[in-house]
């Protein structure tokens, strides 16, 4: 295992925490920032109450100093605010799954704007915070924009519960874990309107074929999405009854009123609510034809009924595959 660092995160979510607790048990020293004021002598933070933070994890809403590596698990659109208020050394590495509303701008982007002349990386992967907070086993995949800096940090960070494979394209990574979020809302509007499981596996099947026209546009590498960040993310957040995006969209599906829910964050982020309109006008910008994310968009914004969506994206022209 790598030498124990000082690790600081940003986001004292589900994911922040999560990300904390694997680092601790790893014997790493942890600072982990929240922008509320914490009591620190609870070792419990609201979004995952029943995990007692580890010794080795200090909260504090005090910017942490002289980090060797500083995480990012807030939502993607806190992440400009938050990362241009942070100083120190090493690399910078975004772990949130998104795509920044009017920039369009995906993590790394926003990172390289925020954090001139540090290292940028992105983690994203098949990964229940719930689950990696409890010690289970899981892997993701860390990009950076060279095969060289990825291993460097991958080795530095992975842990004996938490796997990193390194990948040199931070776009096709980005891009998996942005859209996989919005796959997931319509996998979970499949189930909740009982339309049965061929239909959630054709729409995961369809939705990696949209995430692949998008990703070659923007210069990812196809096989990319085969992986941890790609159909790795996208099996879990489908099929796992945990995913908040497939617990909103089996909402909309069931007619709840799921659009409180997801603009309450109490509940945590949907980040595939904010994505979808985002992602779509990205599409839109390169010629590219994305009929699901284009359905999610207007079946979250209320401009479409389950049974229209159905309707519509049964009807389409035949094509090949
Ligand atoms: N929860 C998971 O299982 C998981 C796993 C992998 C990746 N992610 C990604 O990580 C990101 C964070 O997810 P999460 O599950 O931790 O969400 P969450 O809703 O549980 O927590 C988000 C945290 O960010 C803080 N925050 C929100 N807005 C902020 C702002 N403007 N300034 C400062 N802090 C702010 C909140 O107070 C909260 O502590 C998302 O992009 C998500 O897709 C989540
Ligand atoms: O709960 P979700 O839908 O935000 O998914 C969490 C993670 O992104 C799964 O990898």
């Amino acid at each position: 295992m790598s030498a124990l660092r000082h690790i600081a995160i940003f986001g004292a979510g589900a994911w922040g925490i999560a990300l904390a607790q694997n680092f601790a048990r790893a014997g790493h020293k942890v600072t982990l920032w929240s922008r509320s004021p914490v009591d620190a002598a609870s070792r419990r933070l609201p979004r995952l109450p029943h995990v007692a933070l580890l010794p080795a994890v200090h909260v504090t809403n005090v910017m942490p100093e002289g980090a060797d590596d500083t995480l990012f698990a807030t939502p993607t659109h806190a992440l400009r605010d938050i990362a241009r208020v942070t100083s120190g050394r090493g690399p910078v590495i975004a772990c949130c799954k998104g795509l920044e509303r009017d920039t369009y701008a995906f993590p790394a982007d926003i990172l390289r704007a925020t954090c001139p002349g540090r290292d940028v990386a992105i983690l994203s992967g098949p990964n229940f915070a719930g689950e990696i907070a409890t010690g289970l086993p899981a892997a993701a995949t860390l990009a950076a924009s060279h095969l060289s800096m990825a291993e460097e940090i991958a080795s530095r960070l992975a842990t004996p519960r938490f796997r990193l494979y390194a990948s040199d394209d931070l776009t096709g990574v980005q891009l998996a874990g942005a859209a996989k979020n919005v796959i997931a809302i319509a996998a979970g509007i499949a189930i909740g309107a009982q339309l049965g499981e061929n239909a959630r596996a054709a729409l995961m099947t369809r939705g990696l074929a949209e995430m692949h026209r998008l990703n070659r546009a923007l210069g990812g590498q196809a096989k990319t999405l085969s992986g941890l960040s790609g159909m790795g993310d996208l099996i879990l957040t489908c099929t796992g009854p945990s995913s908040r995006n497939f617990r909103f969209g089996l909402a909309l599906g069931q007619n709840a009123d799921a659009r409180a829910l997801a603009l309450d964050e109490t509940h945590g982020i949907v980040e595939g609510c904010r994505t979808a309109p985002v992602l779509l006008k990205l599409a839109r910008r390169h010629a590219i034809d994305m009929p699901l994310v284009e359905t999610v968009s207007k079946l979250i914004a209320g401009d479409m009924s389950v049974t229209a969506a159905k309707a519509a994206l049964m009807s389409r022209p035949l094509a090949t595959e």
